[in-house]
C-alpha cells in the first residue's frame, strides 16, 4: 500500500501550552487533526468553565487563518471542583471532559487531586451528566517503583472509583502497560483508553540504551518490550475502546536537556504519520482509520469527521527542532530521523 485516506483523526489528549508557546504548536495539530481534547494543567490550571472559554478562545485567536479545527475544552479537577462547576461545563457545551491529576504525578499537577475520595460530589455530578473523566492513571506513593505505577494505580485507584461510580464514563489515559490494556479491553463499554504514539513505537530501551536520550521521557515512562507489544495489540484490535491521543507535549529543548529534565514527548508534527508506522510495524494499517478517527468521537458522542486525509508512501526527514515561544527551540519525536510515511500537503517543515 503506498497511499493512505482516511477521514481526518482527532487528537483526545493533547498538550498546547499557552502564550507564546500555544502560537507555536498549535498549527502542527491543526495541520492534521480535526479536533483536540485539550489538556488543562497550566500554571495556573483551568478549573472553572469561565478560565476553560477564555484559554479556547486564545487557541482560537492563535490558529493559522482558515484553520477549522476545534479545541474540546477540560477542567482540571481539585480537591475542592463543586458539583455546581460540573453543571455548568455541561451546559458551556464547550467543556467536554475532566482530567484527573495525581497531585504530584506529572507535570503541572501540584494543584491535582490529593484523595479522590475528596472528589464524590463532582464525581457523582458528572456520571448523572454523563460528562467523562480523562485520568492520569499513576500512583505518587513513593514507595511504588516508577514502572510500576500505572498498575499500582489500577488496583488502588481504578478499580475502587469504578465500584463507587459504575456509570462513570472514564478514559484511561496515554496507557503504556499490558495490565491498563487488559483491564480497559475487560471493563465496560463506560470505560476507554488513550494511547500515544510514542508508546506503540519506543520501549525503554530507546532512551536509556547507549546514553540517556531525554526527548524519549515522558510520564508515564516508556515501559519494557512486552508492554509496547501489548498496547500495540490493544490499537490494532479493532475494539472501539481504545483511540488516539498523542500526549504531544511541548518543552522547551533547555528544559529537556537538563539535569532535571521535564516529562514529554514532542510528536504533533508528525503524529498521525508516527500512528501509521506503528499500525504498519503490525500489519494492521487498515485498522488505522478505526483508531483515529471513529472510535474517539463515538465515546464521546460527538460526529465523526467528514473531510478526508491522505497519507502516502514518502520518506522525507523531520527537522532538527522547531522555534518555539521566539528564541527558544523544541526538539520533536525522532528529530533528524527518517519517516516512511508523510502527510499529503505538507510543505516544507
Ligand atoms: N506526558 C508527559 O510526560 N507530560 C505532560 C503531562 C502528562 O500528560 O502527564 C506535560 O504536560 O508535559
Ligand atoms: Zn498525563
Ligand atoms: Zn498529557
Amino acid at each position: 500500500m503506498d497511499s493512505l485516506t482516511l477521514t481526518r483523526p482527532d487528537d483526545w489528549h493533547l498538550h498546547l501550552r499557552d502564550g507564546p508557546h500555544l502560537g507555536s504548536v498549535v498549527g502542527h495539530s491543526a495541520a492534521q487533526m480535526g479536533r483536540a481534547i485539550i489538556m488543562p494543567n497550566l500554571k495556573p490550571p483551568i478549573t472553572t468553565t469561565r478560565q476553560a472559554a477564555a484559554y479556547r478562545q486564545r487557541i482560537l485567536d492563535a490558529l493559522p487563518q482558515g484553520s477549522e479545527f476545534q479545541p474540546l475544552m477540560t477542567l482540571y479537577l481539585t480537591d475542592t471542583t463543586p458539583a455546581e462547576e460540573i453543571e455548568q461545563a455541561v451546559a458551556s457545551g464547550i467543556v467536554h471532559a475532566v482530567k484527573l491529576y495525581p497531585a504530584g504525578a506529572t507535570t503541572n499537577s501540584d494543584s491535582g487531586v490529593t484523595d479522590l475520595r475528596h472528589c464524590e460530589a463532582a464525581l457523582k455530578a458528572m456520571a448523572r451528566l454523563g460528562l467523562p473523566l480523562l485520568v492520569h492513571g499513576e500512583v505518587t506513593d513513593s514507595d511504588i517503583d516508577i514502572f510500576d505505577r500505572e498498575a499500582v494505580f489500577i488496583e488502588r485507584v481504578m478499580k475502587p472509583l469504578l465500584e463507587r461510580h459504575p456509570g462513570l464514563k472514564v478514559v484511561f489515559e496515554h496507557i503504556t502497560t499490558a495490565q491498563a490494556a487488559e483491564f480497559v479491553a475487560q471493563a465496560p463499554d463506560n470505560i476507554a483508553a488513550t494511547i500515544t504514539a510514542h508508546h506503540l513505537l519506543f520501549n525503554r530501551n530507546h532512551m536509556l540504551v547507549g546514553g540517556i536520550k531525554p526527548h524519549y521521557y515522558c510520564l508515564p515512562i516508556l515501559k519494557r518490550e512486552r508492554h509496547r507489544q501489548a498496547l500495540l495489540a490493544a490499537a490494532t484490535s479493532g475494539s472501539g475502546k481504545f483511540f488516539l491521543g498523542t500526549d504531544s507535549a511541548p518543552h522547551a529543548q533547555g528544559d529537556k536537556e537538563s539535569s532535571c529534565g521535564c516529562a514529554g514527548v514532542y510528536s504533533a508534527p508528525a503524529a498521525i504519520e508516527f500512528y501509521a508506522a506503528a499500525f504498519e510495524e503490525a500489519a494492521a494499517l487498515e485498522r488505522l482509520e478505526g483508531f483515529a478517527s471513529h472510535f474517539g468521537p463515538d465515546f464521546y458522542q460527538l460526529p465523526r469527521n467528514t473531510d478526508r486525509i491522505t497519507l502516502r508512501r514518502q520518506e522525507w526527514t523531520m527537522p532538527e527542532a522547531y522555534p518555539y515561544a521566539g528564541d527558544q527551540r523544541i526538539i520533536p519525536l525522532q528529530a533528524g530521523q527518517s519517516l516512511a510515511w508523510k502527510l499529503a500537503g505538507k510543505g516544507a517543515q
